[in-house]
């Protein structure tokens, strides 16, 4: 008898300097694979010098609105603010962008789902909607290579065996690298962790560029989504790894296109730069909402004047997101690209009709207001709200596919200041804020430990982002002793009613989700993480940072001897 593989002694076949220190798995192995593993790593070595003199700079930004200043327009780059420039014309093939759905690259169900969903783009996640594990990462890039090629389906046993595949027409698929200060430890480049993003972009794009090539016609793609950036050195950055990637691949300079995510406060004051830097790549701006409001509490975490309300009052209705929504969409249209809205957090409700109905609302309500600011397109969450968020968008550009060249901008939005982009949200700050905050966190930090980056909780979506708001918002209050209404009665924000918040609000996780499901869960885990990080003395940058060496398993090294 033949003898099988042995896959737990079998190891990846890497080129000098790299070091594979995730599972051993054949299927993987047609990923990492040593051409794919070199351009990996070709990229690092170019790239890694300017990646960390940009966290660097991130810091020292920070030290300064520590210390009291405010973000602002860099005077340096009013030339390119106040230029006449446009951007690369948008490619025939992604000029029709009004309702992209968003998923995590794995499950490969949920690929096939989101291709077929009847939106035009799918951004398929390694970031806000992913856990960064080896087997979600691995498993996610076989998925996206396999559904470049058209290839991808799907046998769902629990399901009977119905089998998933993609349809005749099915959505553009962008990709969501993750941002550049997340580090791969599952491959290790010259003695150290990889920069995340680059494995992400380097596996997907040395995969896939000859097949969108091949089936997109003009030459345009693979495509992109780049989040987290908090200034245009950032986006040069990603404009040389476009590059590179071009020279290497031999594919024209400016197939690559990429939507940057405008998602952090310091980068609504760098629009213009930031689509200067991508010109030749750019496919626009996204409005993402929800990290922005992180960013506005880790931006001004040392400004006690500047403390959020409840997390729910938090919306595009607060005058510092509106002035940041409207001013990306007469930033994007004034250099000839798509200003892209964002993802309301609503999703359907299976066993409420009435309740399945006011959420479909609040959704349409939000596109609406999306579309008349002059938005060219909008995310949804779940493929059951693309009816009516196409209705909207569709309806209100009667069969244009974007109103770039309408000079869509609202009225206010060549006056909005520095101060407008800053302007503290209004609103109550309450007990039960805190303790909504606490059991949200604790039950998605308990499923991204799991391996889960996006779950539903209390009918709402939550992901990286959300969750990252309902943690800084609990340090925040802490850290400035903030009031909170208690029904009534003032109490102040201690570490001493938080650690009664998390026993009861731990309490309650426990008797709504099942004590069996509580006890092989990483509640208890998530609970310890959430409250340390909600009382630390410095606040973390990132939940998903500090939490990250909890679900790296490094594989024991095979023997030299390969397969
Ligand atoms: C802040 C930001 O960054 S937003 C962008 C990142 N976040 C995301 O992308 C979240 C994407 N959405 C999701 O992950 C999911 O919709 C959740 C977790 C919110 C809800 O998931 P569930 O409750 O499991 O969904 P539900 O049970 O209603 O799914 C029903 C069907 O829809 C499919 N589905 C649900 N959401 C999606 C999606 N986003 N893409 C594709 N298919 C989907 C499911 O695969 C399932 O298919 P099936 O009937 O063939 O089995
Ligand atoms: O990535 C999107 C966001 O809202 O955050
Ligand atoms: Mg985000």
């Amino acid at each position: 008898m033949p003898s099988m593989p042995d896959t737990a002694m079998a190891s990846y076949d890497t080129p000098e300097g790299v070091d594979i220190r995730g599972r051993y798995d054949p299927e993987f192995a047609t990923i990492l694979t040593r051409d794919a593993l070199s351009f990996v790593a070709g990229l690092q070595r170019e790239f890694r010098g300017a990646v960390r003199h940009a966290m660097e700079r991130r810091r020292e930004t920070q030290r300064r609105y520590d210390a009291g200043e405010l973000p602002r327009f860099d005077p340096a780059t009013k030339f390119v603010r106040e230029g006449d420039w446009t951007c690369a014309p948008v490619p025939p093939a992604i000029a029709d962008r009004t309702v992209e759905i968003t998923g995590p690259v794995d499950p490969r169900k949920m690929v096939i789902n989101a291709l077929n969903s009847g939106a035009k783009v799918f951004m398929a996640d390694f970031e806000d909607a992913l856990a960064p594990t080896w087997e979600n990462l691995m498993r996610g890039q076989v998925n996206l290579r396999d559904a470049v090629a058209g290839t991808i389906s799907f046998r769902d046993t629990a399901r009977g065996g119905r089998v998933y595949k993609l349809e005749e027409r099915t959505a553009k698929l962008f990709v969501r690298p993750r941002g550049w200060h997340l580090p791969e430890a599952h491959v290790f480049i010259d003695g150290e962790p990889a920069i995340g993003c680059l494995v992400d972009f380097g596996l997907y794009f040395f995969h896939s560029h000859a097949a969108f090539r091949a089936g997109q016609g003009a030459g345009f793609g693979p495509f992109f989504y780049l989040p987290k950036m908090e200034h245009s050195r950032e986006a040069r950055i990603w404009n040389g790894v476009f590059e590179r990637a071009e020279r290497v691949a031999g594919i024209e300079r400016g197939s690559i296109r990429a939507t940057v995510l405008v998602e952090t406060l310091p980068a609504v004051f760098q629009m213009d730069e930031i689509l200067h830097e991508l010109r030749d790549h750019s496919a626009g701006l996204n409005c993402g909402r929800w990290d922005y409001i992180f960013s506005y509490v880790k931006t001004f975490r040392a400004h006690p004047d500047r403390l959020l309300p409840d997390r729910a009052l938090v919306g595009m209705a607060q005058h510092f997101m509106r002035s940041y929504s409207h001013l990306l969409i007469r930033t994007c249209h004034r250099r000839q690209v798509h200003a892209m809205g964002g993802m309301a957090a609503q999703i359907p409700i299976k066993d409420d009709a009435a309740a399945n109905e006011a959420a479909l609302e609040l959704v349409r309500n939000d596109k609406l207001r999306e579309v008349r600011a002059g938005h060219d397109g909008t995310w949804a969450a779940h493929p059951g709200l693309i009816p009516a968020i196409r209705e909207v968008f569709e309806g209100h550009l009667g069969g244009k596919p974007n109103q770039i060249n309408a000079a869509a901008a609202p009225a206010d939005a060549a006056a909005i200041t520095e101060e407008d982009l800053i302007q503290p949200p209004r609103g109550g700050r309450t007990v039960e804020g805190l303790r909504l905050n606490t059991r949200v966190g604790v039950q998605y930090l308990a499923a991204w430990l799991g391996g889960s980056g996006s779950v539903p909780l209390y009918n709402l979506m939550e992901d990286a982002a959300t969750a990252e708001i309902s943690r800084v918002q609990n340090w925040q209050w802490l850290r400035h002793g903030a009031t909170l209404d208690a029904g009534g009665v003032a109490v102040r924000a201690t570490p001493e009613l938080l650690a009664r918040v998390m026993e009861e609000e731990m309490a309650r996780v426990r008797a709504e989700v099942g004590a069996e499901r509580f006890r092989r869960g990483r509640y208890a885990e998530a609970g310890k993480i959430f409250s340390r990080q909600c009382v630390a003395p410095e606040l973390d940058d990132f939940l998903t940072l500090d939490a990250y060496g909890l679900i790296v398993v490094h594989h024991p090294r095979a023997p030299a001897s390969k397969l």
